[in-house]
C-alpha cells in the first residue's frame, strides 16, 4: 500500500511572531506554513524575512514547513524567493496564483536555488492557491505546470472578496454556497493533475460548530486537507479527515469480498445488501491508504 502524505492540516504561522513559528509545529498540524505574505503588514517584510530564514536554519522542526511568500508580481516576492531559498524550506506556498507560467518562473528559480546550495535537485516542493476566478479559470494549468506541484488550495477569503461576496456560514448543506464551484473546481484540477487539493481556512476561532460543518463539506468535495489558523483547529479537522475505525472496517471487508469475487471471475459482488465493484475498491483502498498514513491501520506483511 502507498504511504501517501497526509496534510490534513496545513497551519500557518506568522512570520513576524517569532513565539509562533518557534512553537508552530508542536502542536501536531500534519504541514506548517511560515507566512511573509498576508499576516504581515508591509513595514514588517524584510524582518519577517530574516526571522522565518533563521527559524529554518536554526530550528528543528518535527513536521513539514511551507513559506508562504508574496506573489512575484509584488515588490517582495522575487526577493521572499532569494532571501529564502536557501533556507531550504519543504515547500513554498505561492498566494494568489494566475498562470502556469508564473510557475514555470518560479520553478525555474528553485531549480537554480538547489544547484547553487546543494540541494537535491527537486528536492523544495511547490503548493498554489487560487484565490481569484482568473487563478481558477487556470487551475488545471497551474496544477500540472512543474513537477514540483504537491497541493493546489483555494484561499477562500480573497476569492469571496475577488468575488464581490461574502464568505457564508451554515450547515454542510447550506453554508460555503459562494465556494461551492470553485472549491468542486480546484479539487477536480488536483485530481486530473494528480496532487493534493487543500481547502481554505475557517477565521472564526470561536465557531467550532461551522468550523466541522465545513470540514465535513469540503471532506465530502475531496478535498484532502484544510489550512487552519490555530492550534485549536487542529484536532477538529484531523477527527474529520482521518477515517473511524468503523470505516476502516468496512473497507477492509469491502476488499476482502472483492478478492473473492476476482477469485470466481466476478469483477461485481454484494456486501450487506450494497452492490460491490471497481469504484467502491478504489475508495476503499483510499481509505486504508488514509488510515495507513495516520497510523491507525497497518495492512498484514507490512
Ligand atoms: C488568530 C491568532 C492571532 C489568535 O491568536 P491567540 O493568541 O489569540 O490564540 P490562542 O488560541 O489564545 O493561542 C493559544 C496558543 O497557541 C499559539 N498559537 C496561536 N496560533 C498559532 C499559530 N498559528 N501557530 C503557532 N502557534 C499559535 C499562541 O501563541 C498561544 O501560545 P501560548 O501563549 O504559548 O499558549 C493566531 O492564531 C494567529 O496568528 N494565527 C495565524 C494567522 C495567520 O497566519 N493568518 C494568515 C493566513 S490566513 C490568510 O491569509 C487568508 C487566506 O489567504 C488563506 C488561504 O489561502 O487559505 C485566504 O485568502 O483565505
Ligand atoms: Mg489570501
Amino acid at each position: 500500500m502507498v504511504k501517501e502524505r497526509l496534510r490534513r492540516t496545513v497551519m500557518y504561522a506568522a512570520g513576524n511572531n517569532p513565539g509562533l513559528l518557534q512553537n508552530a509545529a508542536i502542536y501536531g498540524a500534519d504541514s506548517v506554513i511560515f507566512d511573509v505574505e498576508d499576516s504581515v503588514a508591509v513595514a514588517e517584510k524584510d524582518s519577517a524575512r530574516e526571522l522565518v530564514y533563521h527559524a529554518l536554519t536554526r530550528l528543528k522542526f518535527s513536521c513539514e514547513i511551507g513559506v508562504r511568500i508574496n506573489h512575484i508580481s509584488t515588490p517582495w516576492g522575487y526577493d521572499d524567493l532569494e532571501y529564502l531559498l536557501p533556507a531550504k524550506p519543504d515547500y513554498i506556498r505561492l498566494p494568489k496564483g494566475e498562470s502556469g507560467d508564473e510557475i514555470k518562473n518560479i520553478d525555474a528559480i528553485i531549480t537554480k536555488a538547489e544547484a547553487e546550495h546543494g540541494f537535491e535537485a527537486g528536492s523544495i516542493k511547490l503548493m498554489v492557491s487560487i484565490e481569484s476566478p482568473k487563478g481558477l479559470r487556470n487551475a488545471y494549468e497551474i496544477a500540472s505546470a512543474s513537477p514540483r506541484m504537491i497541493a493546489i488550495a483555494i484561499g477562500g477569503e480573497d476569492f469571496a472578496a475577488a468575488i464581490k461576496t461574502e464568505k457564508t456560514r451554515g450547515n454542510s448543506f447550506t453554508g460555503g454556497r459562494e465556494l461551492f464551484v470553485a472549491r468542486s473546481m480546484i479539487v477536480f484540477a488536483a485530481r486530473e493533475a494528480g496532487i493534493q487539493a487543500i481547502d481554505s481556512v475557517f477565521s472564526d476561532l470561536r465557531d467550532e460548530e461551522t468550523l466541522i460543518n465545513e470540514v465535513m463539506l469540503v471532506k465530502e468535495l475531496g478535498f484532502d486537507g484544510k489550512s487552519c489558523i490555530n492550534p485549536r483547529q487542529i484536532d477538529i479537522i484531523h477527527k474529520v479527515f482521518t477515517p473511524s475505525l468503523k470505516e476502516v472496517e468496512y473497507a477492509q471487508r469491502v476488499l476482502t469480498v472483492f478478492e473473492d469475487a476476482l477469485a470466481r471471475n466476478s469483477g461485481v459482488i454484494t456486501l450487506d445488501g450494497k452492490m460491490i465493484d471497481m469504484p467502491m475498491v478504489i475508495r476503499a483502498e483510499r481509505v486504508l491508504a488514509n488510515a495507513c498514513a495516520a497510523g491507525i491501520y497497518r495492512k498484514e506483511g507490512t
